[in-house]
Formats: structure tokens, C-alpha cells, sequence
């Protein structure tokens, strides 16, 4: 299915219908860039507030992650996934899970497509760490 997404505009079609209607069922988004300037940025700098975001990127590689106040380039790789933790995967984890700031990056010369699946908890749910991982050292 991804490589039908990937590839022929018109091949991808009926693909790109199931990619809508996932995205309008359970919270798919996809960006697409192109001729966009340099500075560009494809999603500014964010945390995610979900559980899991589950990420494909294409051949270009836009996303970057802030660690120790620099800017890191996460490899692509097109028969794999980047996981990312989200601010609900930390309140639940009590905090075990960090969440990072992160952003995609585009240019004006390499066009860019990402798919993410975005796992979050019904909206007017309360999330808590489960007793055990709550103790004095973790209130
Ligand atoms: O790749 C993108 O365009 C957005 C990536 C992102 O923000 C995420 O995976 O949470
Ligand atoms: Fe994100």
C-alpha cells in the first residue's frame, strides 16, 4: 500500500481515498510539500499530545528532534517507522517516557511526503500511571 502511496500520482489514487478516509475516521494526517522556501518549516516545534505517533517518511527525511538544545535529523528509512512517544504516553508512564520537542523540516528542492497515525485516548477520558508506578521517589 505504501509504495502505491509513494509512487504514480494516478496509481495512487484509490489509495490516497483510503488514506482520507482513515485520516477522517481515526486522526491520519499527511503533508505534502513542494517548491516551498528553505525556510519553510513543515510542522514548527511541537510536542505531540498524543499516546504513540506512529511516522513514515518518504526518500526525504524532515524530522528533527531537540536534544541538549540541538537540532537531530531522524534517519529515514522507507521500510520503517519512526515511534514517538506523546505527552499522554507520559502521564501514564509517569514520566518513565519523556516526550521530546520535535519539527519536520522541508526545502524548496526535495519534495516531501510523511504519514502519520496518531494513537490517542477517547477525548473525555482521564489518564493516571497504574499504582505501581507511582511511589514516594515518583508522586
Ligand atoms: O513528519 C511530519 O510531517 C510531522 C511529524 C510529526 O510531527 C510527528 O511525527 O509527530
Ligand atoms: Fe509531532
Amino acid at each position: 500500500m505504501l509504495t502505491n502511496f509513494f509512487g504514480d500520482p494516478a496509481a495512487s489514487q484509490p489509495t490516497s481515498r483510503l488514506v482520507g478516509e482513515a485520516r477522517r475516521s481515526h486522526g491520519f494526517f499527511l503533508v505534502v510539500n513542494h517548491g516551498v522556501n528553505e525556510l519553510t518549516l513543515g510542522t514548527e516545534p511541537h510536542y505531540d499530545p498524543t499516546s504513540l505517533t506512529i511516522l513514515h517518511q518518504d526518500s526525504f527525511s524532515g524530522l528533527q528532534v531537540l536534544v541538549d538544545n540541538e537540532w537531530y535529523s531522524i534517519h529515514q528509512n522507507f521500510n520503517g517507522f519512526v515511534v514517538n512517544t506523546g505527552s499522554t504516553f507520559m502521564a501514564v508512564s509517569n514520566r518513565r517516557y519523556k516526550i521530546f520537542l520535535h519539527r519536520a523540516m522541508v526545502n524548496n528542492n526535495t519534495p516531501r511526503k510523511s504519514l502519520a497515525f496518531f494513537l490517542c485516548q477517547d477525548k473525555d477520558k482521564m489518564v493516571s500511571p497504574p499504582t505501581e508506578l507511582v511511589d514516594y521517589n515518583n508522586p
